[in-house]
């Protein structure tokens, strides 16, 4: 089947051309040659997208939402009280899913590369986010219903009317689609006054039918002072990231001063979302796993990038964006040589992250990387890429890949005159030019007062260089003044003359690549991508968990209540508690089936049943979630094929295989035989199935 997209391009090749006709005056027999030409490619066009979505996963989202909530997976907080927007607690099955991502991510991320873990405190002082500019700038634009005053992120509104036009006409030309998408794509970079013009331009109006006022910024950080005095301002953080930077010297200290090196914190982020919306996608307070990689603004090669240089991913480009709004399939060693990924350090991240999510059980064909529009990035970001994930909710983005330069390390050195810079030995002496400077002491204390040592210190530091203080030097001749970090100086204030040096050693503000993760949302994604349905029975839902991150990996059901099996199902706890598997026993009366299903509900991966056989042979059966399939052998060996079948270790078929055993079919009613393909051999009538050979 042709792909719709490309289609859709052809279609407005096709309307180009009948309007190119109808401006030339072309023969009317001609012009509705091609008009009729292009009303059968439209209806074309139209089954192609019908039939491409009904191809996409589909999910019924409010059954969804409400087996989490029944299976206690995710409920509002503080339910009884009527809730809070934006805030959700986590029962135990997600607890268990969240405490086995952030360990998987611990082992993938701050082990396999060597990271520095921190865990820095909550609240942070002003003084801290106004130095990193999160109390100028930590902004969305938000505008008010005039008439309810309920408030609303301008952006997002701005989306949502684009995706509303655009679904309500079914045959708009391609080409008019694709100008209101990249309307949309561009939609949190607006300034106020052009997002103004737009949500008027697209009509949008409150839920009530209310207008909205202008737009204004809105800071998202939660305001609260530290001491009884209440004079001492303060923030809930917003990321966790600054934790990181304002430790950097010692950071740099403990790791004998060599760069690069990471340094990794998963910790609570607080925001004030304007509207928070879709579950734990966008919440106030959320679960943070972030990187700062700190490298030699010169030297972004990194040595592990050849393991993963061909790992292919999806990469939706910023001139993509603006442009044919299709994604490229690509290694990410093709990425870095083209220049598409700025570095390899940053594309080392990038394919991490894939494979992160890939081990996690996310579904690759939902997974793609979106670089940053120019607009979009800070003015020192240099190359930035956010991985999103496909949900019922659209394309989301659940972690953020950001080359921030020098910035955060420069603001808070600036800010403290702290010295936060990494020192690289030179492998030979090397002789460099400088600029030796005299300072007017009595001129520069007149004029600068408190400020003169900044404004010292800045001359300073570009007088290092040579090459970089000739063109000050310059201007300072021809105009008899100048600007150094923010401050006019004039030639009276120093002298200068070109020396030459021999140095042993540089000093440089490192560069930091940040890959931020949301746990919440990775957390949810893997929800919705292990969401399934049993084949012709819609009402079995099940979560296929991948074993290594099940929160509980295995159910233990007795066939039947019977005291004989009691110690038996004890011991297999005790056993399996040895091992940390986690289980869960459901010793009520329901039948197997009903059993089964209820752990399938809760992504449990295996089931193991013990039955009249087990007293006599110390052999129960073990059921596989996704094939619902099952094997019968001693105790033992089951614990030892659960330790692999748990730890990435082995698939289901290649464990079953090692121990030289054959599945069957599960025994949901009650023990009834059900051959599954050429897999079901026949009970000898001592067990289940044919005694297995266990290796
Ligand atoms: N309100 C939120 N709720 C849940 N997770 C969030 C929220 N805001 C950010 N995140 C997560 O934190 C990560 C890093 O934060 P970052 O500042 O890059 O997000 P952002 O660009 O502000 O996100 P968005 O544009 O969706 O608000 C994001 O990739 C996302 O996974």
């Amino acid at each position: 089947m042709a792909d719709a997209d490309e289609y859709g391009a052809q279609v407005a090749k096709q309307g180009s051309l009948v309007r190119q006709l109808k401006k030339d005056g072309a023969e009317p027999e001609k012009i509705k040659a091609e008009v009729d030409k292009l009303k059968t490619m439209k209806s074309e066009l139209e089954k192609l997208v019908k039939a491409q979505s009904a191809s996409e996963p589909q999910m019924n989202r409010t059954s969804f939402d409400q087996m989490l909530v029944r299976k206690f997976f995710v409920v509002p907080s503080f339910e009884i009280h009527g809730g809070v927007a934006g805030l959700f607690d986590l029962g135990p099955p997600a607890c268990g899913l969240k405490a086995n991502i952030l360990s998987m991510w611990r082992e993938h991320f701050v082990l396999q590369e060597n990271m520095l873990e921190m865990d820095c405190t909550n609240l942070t002082p002003h003084n801290v986010l106004k130095t990193s500019g999160h109390v100028d700038r930590f902004t969305d634009l938000m505008v008010k219903d005039e008439v309810t005053g309920v408030c609303a992120r301008a952006d997002k509104l701005l989306e949502d009317a684009i995706d509303h036009l655009i679904d309500n006409n079914p045959t708009m030309p391609q080409s008019e689609k694709d100008e209101h998408l990249l309307v949309q794509r561009q939609a949190d970079a607006y300034k106020p006054e052009e997002i103004d013009v737009l949500l008027k331009k697209y009509e949008v109006k409150s839920p009530e039918g209310n207008p909205f006022g202008a737009s204004f910024p809105f800071n998202l950080m939660f305001k609260t002072t530290i001491g009884p005095e209440g004079t001492s301002d303060a923030y809930l953080r917003p990321e966790t990231a600054q934790g990181l930077f304002v430790n950097f010297k010692r950071l740099v200290e403990y790791n004998a001063g060599k760069l690069p090196f990471a340094a990794a914190q998963i910790g609570l982020g607080f925001r004030n979302e304007i509207s928070p919306k879709g579950g734990l996608l966008r919440v106030r307070e959320f679960c943070m796993a972030e990187i700062e990689h700190f490298c030699d603004p010169n030297d972004k090669l990194y040595p592990r990038f050849k393991l993963v240089k061909d790992k292919v991913l999806t990469l939706f480009s910023a001139d993509n964006q603006l442009s044919t709004g299709k994604t490229d399939q690509m290694t990410i060693g093709d990425a870095v040589s083209k220049k598409l990924v700025d570095n390899e350090t940053l594309g080392f991240f990038l394919a991490r992250t894939q494979i992160f999510c890939e081990r996690i059980g996310m579904d690759p064909a939902r997974i793609r990387f979106r670089q940053h529009l120019k607009t979009e990035m800070a003015h020192y970001a240099c190359d930035c890429w956010d991985l999103e994930v496909k949900t019922s909710y659209g394309w989301m983005e659940c972690a953020g890949h950001a080359d921030r330069s020098a910035y955060d390390l420069t603001v808070h050195a600036k800010a403290t005159k702290t010295d936060l810079v990494a020192t690289k030995m030179l492998s030979k002496p090397q002789t460099i030019e400088i600029a030796k400077i005299k300072l007017n002491r009595k001129q520069l204390g007149m004029v600068f007062k408190a400020e003169q040592r900044a404004v010292a210190n800045a001359i300073d530091d570009l007088a290092q260089s040579w090459a970089n203080f000739e063109p000050f030097a310059a201007k300072l001749e021809a105009d008899g003044k100048a600007e150094i970090a923010g401050f006019e100086v004039t030639k009276d204030m120093f002298t200068y003359e070109k020396k030459s040096k021999t140095i042993h050693e540089i000093k440089y503000t490192p560069s930091v690549i940040e890959p931020s993760f949301g746990i919440g949302r990775i957390l949810y994604s893997l929800l919705e991508h292990s969401f399934d349905v049993r084949e012709n029975d819609e009402q079995r839902t099940f979560l296929k968990f991948k074993p290594v991150v099940a929160p509980i990996k295995v159910a233990v059901l007795a066939l039947q209540k019977d005291n004989q099996f009691e110690p038996i199902i004890s011991d297999l706890k005790a056993s399996l508690m040895d091992l940390n598997l986690s289980s869960k026993v459901d010793d009520s009366t329901a039948s197997l089936g009903k059993r089964y299903a209820r752990s399938d509900e809760l992504g449990i991966p295996f089931a193991i049943t013990v039955d009249f056989d087990t007293v006599s042979s110390s052999t129960v059966t073990m059921r596989d979630r996704d094939s619902m399939t099952q094997i019968r052998a001693k105790i033992n060996d089951i614990v030892g094929m659960l330790k692999l079948l748990c730890t990435e270790k082995m698939l289901w078929a290649d464990c079953v295989k090692k121990y030289g055993l054959v599945a069957g079919a599960d025994d949901e009613e009650g023990g009834e035989k059900k051959p599954v393909g050429k897999t079901f051999i026949q009970s000898t009538g001592r067990g289940r199935f044919s005694r297995p050979t266990v290796v």
